[in-house]
């Protein structure tokens, strides 16, 4: 790369428009970088203006990170050709399911020198029953190298600027320090590996995990109930890199995009507080945390499905964990494998009306983990 890079973050959802504050200020700040940093914009109208005309007068996102002042140099673009045709590093943050749709949009109308960077959690289904890593997909579709960003990283504690941590996955260390740096700040501490697809893996399946906890919350068990699925989640996280994408290391799973992610996502802050009424003490409660837990947890209670609480709770975010549960269950049942994985596939059957939330705990009482034989 010469001259001064120019960034473009392509996503302006939760997580996108919590990441811009971020890379927004180190452009700025480092001379590395072009201060102005586009950011696709999926066109919407909010009480009748548009939201890019939103984002760029009043520097904020009030759909989808309401609160937060997003830096001035970051300019909301409503044509994502427009937006990346310039850039030198793509960050690409849009829920799983709409990537396939803006490769093809941006195919041939980028620098043959960019580099990608996927912040997206999920999969891509492929052709005859496979699946495909998104920054492979990425870079089979737009001819351009794709490193991953995944970590223990809820967008609005992000943006609060509540210290994390988390892991980028480099295909090329030569530009390890280049992505660090746009990344890194006090309250954001980056490690780099170089274990890219068990990164990528780890982001995507811990979703699944998720709804499970969520399950376990709507049934009203316990924190232990909570730790075993998370557990066993992990080794079938473990167990899927294995047998899918051989030669990654034990060590990428401790690192923020592993055991880390699991738990933020899994439990997320359960918040009290309390008023007087009439000499009557009121508990007010509310967990927060992720939406895959939260949405699980209320699945189980109300009995409504997934899209009807997805459309009502999440005010036009996205769930990945059910739709990551399906296309990984497409693959292990085109491949036999439903039974090695029995947490991911019980998860997809609830999720889809197959199985009933109690019979989770079937499935973790009966986990091969369990089943230890002794000579
Ligand atoms: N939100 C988080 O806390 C968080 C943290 C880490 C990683 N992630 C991952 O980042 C990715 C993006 O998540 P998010 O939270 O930013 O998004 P989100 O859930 O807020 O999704 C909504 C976004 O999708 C856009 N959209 C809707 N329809 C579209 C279409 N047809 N084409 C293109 N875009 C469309 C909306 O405009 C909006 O920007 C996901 O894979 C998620 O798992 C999210
Ligand atoms: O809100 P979720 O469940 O999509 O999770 C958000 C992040 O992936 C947490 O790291």
């Amino acid at each position: 790369m010469s001259d001064k890079v120019r960034v473009c973050i392509v996503g302006s959802g939760n997580w996108g428009s919590a990441i811009a504050k971020i890379v927004g200020v180190n452009a700025k700040r480092l001379d590395t970088f072009e201060d102005r940093v586009t950011m696709y914009v999926y066109e919407e109208m909010i009480d009748g203006k548009k939201l890019t005309e939103i984002i760029n007068t009043t520097h904020e996102n009030v759909k989808y990170l309401p609160g937060h002042k997003l830096p001035e140099n970051i300019i909301a673009v409503p044509d994502v050709v427009d937006a990346a045709k310039d850039a030198d590093i793509l960050i690409f943050v849009v829920p799983h399911q709409f990537i396939r749709g803006l490769g093809t949009q941006l195919l041939g109308k980028i620098k043959p020198t960019a580099v990608g960077l996927s912040l997206i959690k999920g999969f891509d289904v492929a052709e005859g029953g496979g699946m495909e890593l998104i920054s492979h997909l990425i870079t089979k579709h737009l001819k351009i190298p794709c490193s991953v960003l995944m970590g223990a990283n809820l967008a609005g504690e992000v943006a609060e600027e509540k210290f994390c941590e988390t892991t980028i996955g480099c295909r090329d260390m030569k530009i390890a320090k280049t992505l660090r740096d746009l990344f890194q700040s006090p309250n954001f501490r980056v490690v780099v590996v170089d274990d890219v697809d068990a990164v990528e893996i780890c982001g995507a399946l811990k979703n699944i995990v998720a709804c499970g906890a969520g399950f376990v919350d709507g049934m009203g068990l316990g924190d232990n109930t909570k730790a075993a699925v998370i557990r066993l989640g992990l080794m079938e996280m473990i167990k899927f890199v294995d047998v899918f994408y051989p030669g990654s290391k034990l060590s990428t799973f401790f690192e923020s995009c592993g055991v880390a992610d699991l738990i933020t996502t899994c439990y997320g802050a359960f918040f009290g507080s309390c008023a007087m009424s009439s000499n009557v003490l009121i508990l007010f409660s509310q967990h927060t945390g992720g939406r895959n837990r939260k949405v699980s947890e209320a699945f189980v209670k109300t009995g409504k499905t997934i899209k009807q609480l997805e459309d009502e709770m999440l005010n036009g975010q996205k769930l990945q964990g059910p739709i990551t549960a399906e296309e990984v269950n497409f693959m292990l049942k085109s491949k036999g494998m439903e039974d090695k994985f029995p947490l991911f596939t019980a998860i997809h059957r609830i999720c889809t009306g197959q199985v009933k939330p109690q019979g989770f705990l079937d499935c973790l009482r009966n986990h091969p983990e369990h089943m230890q034989t002794f000579s």
